[in-house]
């Protein structure tokens, strides 16, 4: 597993501090981050790949500082947002998986195998041809999930990637995240999603209140919730 350590990370935006002075190591396989809305949740999962850069610390993914080796770190974590809309851009469910690898430097044929490979994983080979803006939403989220897969990352950073979707579908995500190989960072108020995983983080107000394995981590949040 990579290692991404936060080292007395704050960030603050124009209203205040979100990120409170946050010291972390995170190693283990899957890490659930959870907490109310506006704790600094997804302020934290975005600084993983410098999608936002600390105000003062820093964070490092395997050594490398996130705020300086952005590119790098940008190849080694791919990042789900919730809303999968904002990430496709390209015509097509192919092309947009394909879209991931233009500066891969691989040759064709590889990286037509690679992106045949992950459309086959998420059943998606008999949408391949269609417009990927109209596709479901929980289609759409399984898309998002391959276009980031391909570039083959070896940390993907959900954020709330099941919030848009059915019960169906976002029981589907679960399922393939189940699967991965890659370390998984997801931010998530489905609880339920959380449960199997190694770790589970508990945010408020910007500072980490609990951080156990899941069972203990979910019941202090479900404690400071009421
Ligand atoms: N780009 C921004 N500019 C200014 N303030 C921001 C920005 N992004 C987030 N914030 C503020 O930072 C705080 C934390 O936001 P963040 O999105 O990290 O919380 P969250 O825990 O992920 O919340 P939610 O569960 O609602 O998604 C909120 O008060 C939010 O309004």
């Amino acid at each position: 597993m990579s290692a991404i350590r936060f080292d007395g990370v704050s960030h603050r935006f124009d209203d205040g501090l979100v990120v409170d002075d946050v010291t972390l190591e995170l190693t283990e396989r899957r890490i659930g981050i959870v907490g109310a809305n506006g704790s600094g949740k997804s302020t934290l999962a975005r600084m993983v790949n410098g999608l936002v850069t600390p105000t003062t610390g820093t964070v490092t993914v395997d050594g490398l500082d996130v705020a300086r080796h952005g590119r790098e770190v940008r190849r080694r974590v791919g990042f789900v947002f919730t809303n999968a809309d904002t990430q496709i851009v390209m015509p097509t469910v192919r092309e947009d998986v394909a879209f991931t690898l233009r500066r891969h430097r691989l040759d064709a044929p590889t990286a037509a195998a690679r992106v045949e490979a992950v459309l086959e994983r998420f059943g998606l080979v008999e949408l391949a041809d269609r417009p990927a803006h109209r596709l479901s939403g929980g289609q759409k989220q399984l898309l998002a999930l391959a276009a980031v897969l391909v570039g083959e990352p070896a940390i993907v950073v959900a954020d709330e990637p099941t919030t848009l979707l059915d019960a169906r579908n976002a029981r589907r995500i679960a399922e393939h995240f189940a699967t991965l190989d890659e370390q998984l960072i997801v931010v998530s108020h489905h609880l339920e999603l959380l449960e199997s995983f190694d770790r589970v983080i508990v945010m408020e107000a910007g500072r980490i209140v609990a951080d156990a394995e899941p069972e203990a981590a979910l019941d202090a949040y479900r404690a400071l919730i009421g």
